[in-house]
């Protein structure tokens, strides 16, 4: 398996997916912004845009009502804007990302669909904004933090994450079956870039699905989100 396929391992599921649950009702905006960022990003857009995840997280949102949420990667913020739009006007969602460059190129359609208001984004590393927002005193604060950054670094995140989150509220890690490599033999065939991630992955998905502070699911959609709910 090579990295940039997704798990989905049919292709003709993969498009009917999408072309009768997802794009019909996506935002124009969304469409927009995910034009764009192919045409910037071209084979690497691929991979950072699972839309029927994105249908997913909104749905989950809504569910819970959420109106205080932390993103931490951003990239040209489709999943960004995607919460935003299910978001009610009066929320709040801290986006954070080194990369400024990435967000510029989706902000513009963040602004036409009207929903800029809700967002502060910061360019900054994820851990320096977890640390200070610790130190803010915001513990028990978050309803919704995403998390779709450096893998490398998921369980640190996790142990400051499990602070800021409300007791109730969800975290959600992208990428947990890191392109299926995670349920492949140690000897597979694969690059070193997609066995290092696997074994950084498998150790993230052991490690949180013996953690008793909170009720998981790891659901196979998009490239696999893992869902940390809370419990005290
Ligand atoms: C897969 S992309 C995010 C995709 C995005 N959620 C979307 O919907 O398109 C990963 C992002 O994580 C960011 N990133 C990498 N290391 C980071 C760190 N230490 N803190 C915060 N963001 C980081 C990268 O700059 C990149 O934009």
């Amino acid at each position: 398996m090579s990295l940039g396929q997704t798990i989905l391992q049919s292709e003709s599921l993969k498009k009917y997916i999408a072309e009768t649950s997802v794009y019909p009702r996506e935002h124009e905006q969304l469409k927009e912004l995910r034009k764009a960022t192919v045409e910037k990003y071209k084979y690497w857009s691929l991979m950072n845009l699972p839309v029927d995840e994105a249908q997913l997280l909104t749905m989950i949102l809504k569910l819970m009502n959420a109106k205080n949420t932390l993103e931490i990667g951003v990239f040209t913020g489709y999943s960004l804007l995607s919460t935003a739009l299910a978001l009610p006007d009066d929320a709040h969602i801290l986006a954070v990302d080194p990369d400024r460059e990435a967000y510029e190129i989706g902000l513009p359609f963040i602004q036409k669909a009207g929903v800029e208001h809700k967002i502060q984004f910061i360019q900054s590393e994820a851990m320096k904004v977890i640390k200070d927002l610790l130190n803010e005193g915001k513990e028990n604060t978050y309803d919704f933090i995403f998390v779709d950054a450096d893998k490398e670094n998921y369980l640190n995140y996790h142990e400051e994450l499990i602070k800021l989150v409300k007791v109730g509220g969800v975290i959600g890690y992208d990428n947990t079956l890191w392109f299926g490599t995670v349920g492949l033999s140690d000897d597979a065939e694969m690059s070193d870039a997609g066995r290092s991630g696997r074994e950084c992955l498998m150790k993230v998905n052991s490690f949180l699905a013996s953690d008793d502070r909170v009720e998981q699911s790891l659901v196979s959609v998009g490239d696999g989100l893992t869902l940390c709910r809370r419990l005290y």
